[in-house]
């Protein structure tokens, strides 16, 4: 839980970073929700020290800061990954901003796993069960291709998630396989959703900054830690971009601003093609 202190000092840095969130005017339930992509990372781009473990990059202002962020948005999107390294909770964790604090579930961001390959053990375990079940978070949905077992199905319902079954286009039976992000954001607007935050890991985070997919995203905040984490870390490192022959770059951000957060800087940008 975020402090009084850090609370206000995160919401005043955060009047900088407002621009940048969805606004309630801009939400139509027709358009695809409004993504922002935001993660924490190390000076040379790691999200953590290996596959399977949780780094704390942030510090105290701008995880309230992140947590700022969860009050803003209508869903916060993980992969599988995420889910079983860290078992996070996924919800906002920020008295009198939403969350705790009396207010019910408003303020609270639905959690959404992909788990294409059905990896995630819905169990009383699972923290964003817990929360769920005892009215500090919403229930998740999990977008899968597979088909789930009776009993995790109704552990998911009993707190008001689901699973929905997505696609699966027979000629692509992909080693890794994924949802296109047109299509599960389009599933995402379907459920209401008007507004998402991508959280990561790292395969959901390189997916999103394909060239074939920045076009979706509409902001980018990044926690930046001063730290490196070294070789072997799970990294923010996007598939190269080839046009003509030649190597180009990926992806670059515009309309530029730098947040210092007691040691961190976060760093907020819109994707600029
Ligand atoms: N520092 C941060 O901000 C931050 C944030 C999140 C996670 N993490 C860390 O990242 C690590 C986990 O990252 P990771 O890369 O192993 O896992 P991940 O969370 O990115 O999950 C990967 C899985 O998600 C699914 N997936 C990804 N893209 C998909 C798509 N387009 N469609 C359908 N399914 C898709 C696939 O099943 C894939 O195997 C952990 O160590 C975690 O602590 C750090
Ligand atoms: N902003 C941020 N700073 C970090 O230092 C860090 N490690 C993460 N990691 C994101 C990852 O998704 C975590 O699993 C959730 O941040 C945990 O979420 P909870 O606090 O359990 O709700 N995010």
């Amino acid at each position: 839980m975020a402090t009084r202190d850090s609370l206000s000092l995160a919401i005043a840095s955060t009047q900088q970073i407002d621009p940048y969130l969805p606004h309630v005017s801009s939400s139509n339930p027709s358009l695809k929700p409004y993504v922002t992509l935001t993660f924490a990372t190390s000076l040379d781009s790691n999200l953590s020290l290996s596959p399977g473990t949780q780094t704390t990059l942030s510090g105290p202002l701008s995880k309230a800061m992140t947590h700022y962020l969860r009050s803003k948005h209508d869903a916060i999107l993980i992969g599988v990954g995420t889910a079983n390294a860290d078992n996070p909770s996924l919800n906002c964790r920020f008295e009198g901003v939403g969350g705790y604090g009396g207010q019910g579930l408003e303020g609270q961001p639905r959690p959404v796993i992909l788990d294409p390959s059905g990896r995630w053990d819905v169990s009383e375990q699972s923290k964003v069960i817990q929360l769920a079940s005892t009215g500090r978070g919403r229930g998740p949905l999990v977008l899968t291709y597979t088909e789930p077992q009776i009993a995790m199905k109704e552990l998911l319902e009993k707190v008001s998630g689901k699973f929905i079954s997505m696609f699966q286009q027979s000629n692509t039976k992909e080693s890794t396989p994924r949802f296109q992000w047109a299509d599960l954001l389009a599933v995402l607007s379907r459920e209401g959703i008007t507004s998402v935050m991508v959280e990561g890991g790292g395969a959901v985070i390189n997916d999103l900054l394909h060239p074939s997919n920045i076009t979706l995203v509409n902001s980018v905040i990044v926690t930046i830690a001063p730290v490196w984490l070294g070789k072997g870390g799970v990294q923010v490192c996007p598939e190269e971009r080839v046009d003509g022959g030649s190597k180009v770059s990926v992806g670059r951000l515009g309309n530029v601003k730098w947040v210092p957060l007691g040691d961190d800087v976060v760093l907020c940008g819109r994707p600029s093609v």
